[in-house]
């Protein structure tokens, strides 16, 4: 594609330039530059992209789009913004991929990649092809690729939904991070439908305070039904019970449409009845009262599939199907999993890793532990220090033994993540065990038949970051090694 051309996408955005070369590439990281690159100086935390710009060039680049003019011998093209300028021209460079699949986003603090995957296996069943973009991993079809983001930067998002389109996908589902919306890493991406989990506290560290967190999440719904394609209606999928999704409905221009459980709702379950093999509740839906039996666990879980519904409904699919889909997911790895090698105690492990979380997890676990009920939990490092007192405040209130440890302590000293937390529960009974592996043992040890151990925090996690270093580490199976040297014994 020509360099005019491209720089079109940017409308008044940009300054013009006489060269006219031909791009053969669009890069942000100078040692992926190729010839005939165009190569965008983005300024990281950490890192200023213009700083590569000069060995941009030496590799290959014929253009650079940056903030400031640069002593460089091919053209420069000057934007206030080059991370969301970057989303635009990602964008016109793989030819638009959004607007050739039907596209849903979902965001809110928790329950996004659960949701996600409970909407690609009902499009999947539904017989299409499907995309999906994730915390866990990306994947086109049946092919899976790992990732380094929930959301990858704009580059890498909109190659991607260019694959997708080449291999014939038709419905792609991403989870859209507030970090993502706030860096302009979907800008220019045409959602049809919009989803809204929840908002509570999480990511403090970066957006400051609730209110820009808020902002940050709602960003989803503004933009949406705002574009200039809108052959298709677009849609607001919104959770009744969380009054935040008032602000979003009065900001998006898309049609709402709202799911919920304790206020009336476009969807809604009543009557939910929990047991340790599912959950199941009428569905009073536009389409009449349906029952409906999932064998996920836990009023959260009933959000999930609600959210998931909705998002399925106003895509245009039938009801009926997309039950019988709902009912067959069996779980999502790390999201209230099992560990079991026959022992006559329950192992969870879960991805709980914010007040919230923590707190609808053991609600849940209280409803099925006969005896005690073990917590294995930690805080990250280098994230939210806000959260740390509070979720060791909640594991004490709601477990009879908590058990502080580390997970990915990352730069800061585990003993002082584990200060932080204990700053939470003064005067209060738990115990303090730095290593994650020592005190998933030791609460394999303490276990009797009847008890409950949740292990919070890591879910699918496959490593421990402790310091620059990425050891493996796998909660699931440390726990399955503990219990069975235990039965050993
Ligand atoms: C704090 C944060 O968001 N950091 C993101 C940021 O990194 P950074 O600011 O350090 O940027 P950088 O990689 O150092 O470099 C800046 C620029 O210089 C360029 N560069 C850099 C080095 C070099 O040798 N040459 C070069 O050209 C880079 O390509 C880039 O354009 O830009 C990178 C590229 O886009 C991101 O991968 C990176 O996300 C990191 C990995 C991250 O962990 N981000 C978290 C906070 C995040 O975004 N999380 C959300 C939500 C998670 C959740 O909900 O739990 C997510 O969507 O993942
Ligand atoms: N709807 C929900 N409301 C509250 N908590 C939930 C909900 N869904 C899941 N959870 C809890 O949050 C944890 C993370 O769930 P999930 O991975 O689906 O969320 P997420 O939004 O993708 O999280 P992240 O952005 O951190 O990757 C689960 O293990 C569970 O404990």
């Amino acid at each position: 594609m020509k360099l005019h051309k491209l720089l079109d996408s940017l409308g008044t955005f940009g300054n013009f330039t006489e060269e006219n070369p031909e791009i053969t590439s669009v890069e942000n990281d100078n040692r992926k530059v190729i010839q005939g690159s165009l190569f965008i100086c983005v300024k990281g935390y950490t890192v200023d992209g213009h700083d590569f710009a000069k060995s941009a060039v030496e590799n290959g680049a014929v253009a650079v789009l940056a903030e400031r003019n640069l002593d460089i011998n091919v053209p420069v093209i000057v934007v206030k913004d080059t991370s969301r300028a970057m989303a635009i021209l990602a964008d016109a460079f793989y030819e638009q991929p959004s607007h050739k699949l039907h596209m849903i986003g979902i965001t809110g603090t928790n329950g996004k990649t659960t949701t996600s995957h409970l909407v690609e296996k009902i499009f999947a069943d539904a017989g299409q092809k499907t995309g999906l973009i994730g915390t866990m991993y990306t994947k086109v079809g049946d092919q899976t690729f790992e990732v380094k983001n929930t959301t990858p930067e704009s580059l890498t998002l909109q190659k991607t939904l260019k694959k997708m389109v080449d291999e014939k996908v038709e419905t792609t589902v991403m989870e859209v991070s507030s970090h993502a919306l706030v860096h302009g890493r979907v800008h220019g991406t045409d959602y049809d439908v919009a989803v809204f989990t929840n908002l509570t506290q999480d990511h403090l560290d970066y957006h400051k305070t609730m209110e820009e967190y808020k902002k940050a999440k709602g960003l989803l719904f503004s933009q949406l039904g705002n574009s200039f394609n809108l052959k298709k209606p677009k849609y607001a999928v919104l959770n009744a019970d969380d009054p935040t999704s008032a602000e979003y409905e009065r900001s998006t221009a898309a049609i709402p449409f709202t799911y919920g459980i304790d206020n009336k709702a476009d969807l809604q379950a009543k009557n939910v009845q929990m047991s340790a093999s599912g959950t199941s509740f009428d569905l009073v839906s536009p389409f009449g009262v349906h029952k409906v039996n999932i064998q996920l666990i836990g009023k959260f879980s009933v959000y999930n599939v609600l959210a998931a519904i909705g998002a399925a409904l106003v895509s245009g699919l039938p009801l009926a199907s997309i039950i019988l889909s709902v009912e067959k997911v069996k779980g999502v790895s790390g999201r209230f999993e099992p560990v079991d090698a026959g022992q006559g105690f329950s192992v969870i492990v879960d991805y709980a890793h914010t007040p919230d979380s923590l707190e609808n997890v053991l609600n849940t676990v209280r409803q099925f532990a006969q005896k005690r009920i073990f917590v294995v939990v930690g805080c990250g490092g280098d994230r939210d220090r806000t959260k740390r007192p509070l979720m060791a405040k909640i594991a004490c209130e709601h477990a009879t033994d908590a058990i502080f440890t580390s997970d990915n302590p990352r730069s800061e000293d585990p003993e002082r993540i584990l200060e932080d937390m204990e700053e939470g529960v003064k005067g209060e009974n738990y115990t303090k065990i730095t290593d994650r592996e020592e005190a998933i043992r030791y609460a394999v040890e303490q276990a009797k038949d009847g008890d409950v151990i949740l292990i919070a925090g890591k879910g699918h996690e496959t490593y421990q970051q402790i310091g620059k270093e990425i050891f493996d580490f796998d909660d699931r199976e440390i726990a399955f090694k503990a219990i069975k040297q235990r039965k050993e014994q």
